[in-house]
């Protein structure tokens, strides 16, 4: 089956478990979905997504769970590892809305999550099935967030924690997180891309779990993401909105986003004309996908000298972009990439609207600005713009974009003459 956005709905193999299995997206070959540990396909090694024969609407979700687990209608299992992932608030920004001059702007902050990150979404799904899977070993590779909710999730699941990160390029406030869940971390002397590698050998070994976006299931989480916010469009505005910015690293949001819809379309709940486009912001110095994108490539090339201050999109070879790729084209999306000093005006923009957000979750904003001036996007546009991590996950980079603490003496006098001047 391709990635196309059809209505073509996939029948059940043999294989499927309840109606749910995994399929190659280059071969088609098709995985019973548990009763083996795999992550990419036997036969051609290509990424693997879950399938189902059932695809409910957005109506089959109306109050039922909780955050992540109110679609579980639309994910592999029934309940997960939880620790109320989701819900997260869907802004509007008034301000930078004029600013940027837009129909309609709105803020997915998925910095509310309870690790600060997008991460919980997939985290939630992905450790349940490795629950289900009888692992108790986990590992991730990761630029800081990806190992802040593993360690969370796996130590509320009773499994063991090994993360793998960047030497001296992972924000101080996700290495804590990691550390005090109880992750046995592991700084490599390379980038995100070797620590990948590494992982990769090493759950093919049969070492640990690997729950990086390369694993199917953790992205069925991360799909509802898309679902809240055309819930959230569907009911301030009565439609869906024209377009989602988001920050691309690994690329797996962009595959999820993409995937939420095509099920939508496969389920009749949506016609392919009113999926939103989907545009991918990378930094200038670690972007990949925007080449990809720039040139019509079906494959991205691998960046080995890779540099950002978005440190969490630090990310030269995404995983993801046989997903990814199709779903910004299909959508009559685009990518972008911005500079460092344009995602650092973009984190101020949104923390004068209130909104705390890391660098890597300023790029989307940035991005927006930046495709707004161009005429790319135009002025009656509804566009939903998703930032991934909270501001307090990288406190040296917020610290540097804010102002200097003023020094004044321990008297009221003092203090109010430094106020004058
Ligand atoms: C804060 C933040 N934003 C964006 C991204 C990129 O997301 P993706 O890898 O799904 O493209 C990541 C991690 O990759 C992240 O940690
Ligand atoms: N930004 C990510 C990079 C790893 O991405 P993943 O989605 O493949 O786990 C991180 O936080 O580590």
């Amino acid at each position: 089956m391709s990635l196309s956005l059809s209505a073509d709905q996939p029948a059940a193999p043999a294989d499927a478990d309840d109606g749910v299995w995994l399929e190659c997206i280059a071969c088609g070959e098709t995985f019973a979905p548990f009763a083996d540990i795999r992550y990419t396909c036997d036969e051609c090694e290509s990424l693997l997504e879950v399938r189902y024969d059932d695809l409910p609407t957005l109506e089959d979700f109306a109050g039922e769970g909780q955050g992540v687990w109110r679609y579980a209608d639309t994910l592999p299992l029934d309940a997960g590892v939880s620790i109320q992932e989701g819900a997260t608030p869907l802004y509007d920004v008034p301000d930078l809305e004029d600013d940027i001059g837009l129909e309609a702007l709105r803020i997915k902050h998925e910095g509310m999550n309870p690790t600060g990150s997008f991460k919980d979404r997939g985290m939630t799904v992905g450790v349940a099935v490795a629950n289900e899977l009888g692992v108790d070993r986990l590992a991730c590779a990761s630029t800081g967030n990806t190992s802040a909710a593993l360690a969370a999730y796996g130590s509320r699941g009773g499994m063991e924690t090994l993360v793998l990160l960047p030497a001296g390029k992972v924000a101080a406030g996700k290495i804590a997180q990691a550390s005090l869940h109880g992750a046995r971390i592991l700084e490599v002397d390379g980038n995100f891309d070797a620590c990948l590698d590494i992982v990769q050998e090493l759950a093919g070994q049969g070492e640990a779990y690997l729950l990086n976006s390369l694993n199917p299931f953790r992205l069925e989480g991360q799909k509802t993401i898309g679902l809240e916010i055309l819930e959230g469009f569907l009911a301030d505005y009565d439609t869906v909105p024209d377009r989602i910015v988001l920050p691309v690293g690994n690329a797996g949001n962009t595959a999820a986003l993409y995937k939420a819809f095509r099920e939508l379309v496969q389920a009749g709940a949506l016609s392919r004309d009113e999926v939103p486009k989907l545009v991918g912001v990378q930094a200038e110095g670690a972007a990949p996908m925007v080449e990809a994108v720039e040139n019509g490539a079906d494959e991205v090339r691998r960046w080995d000298e890779i540099e950002t201050r978005a440190t969490a999109i630090r990310i030269g070879n995404p995983v993801n972009a046989p997903k990814a790729l199709p779903g910004i084209r299909e959508t009559g999306g685009t990518a972008i990439s911005v500079t460092d000093e344009e995602i650092t005006a973009a984190q101020r923009d949104l923390a004068g609207e209130g909104i705390g957000v890391e660098p890597a979750s300023a790029a989307s904003v940035a991005g927006l600005r930046k495709l707004r001036a161009e005429g790319v996007v135009t002025e009656d546009e509804r566009v939903a713009c998703l930032t991934t991590g909270h501001l307090l996950k990288d406190p040296d980079a917020a610290a540097a974009a804010g102002s200097e603490p003023e020094p004044v003496p321990a008297e009221t006098a003092g203090v109010l003459e430094h106020l004058e001047h």
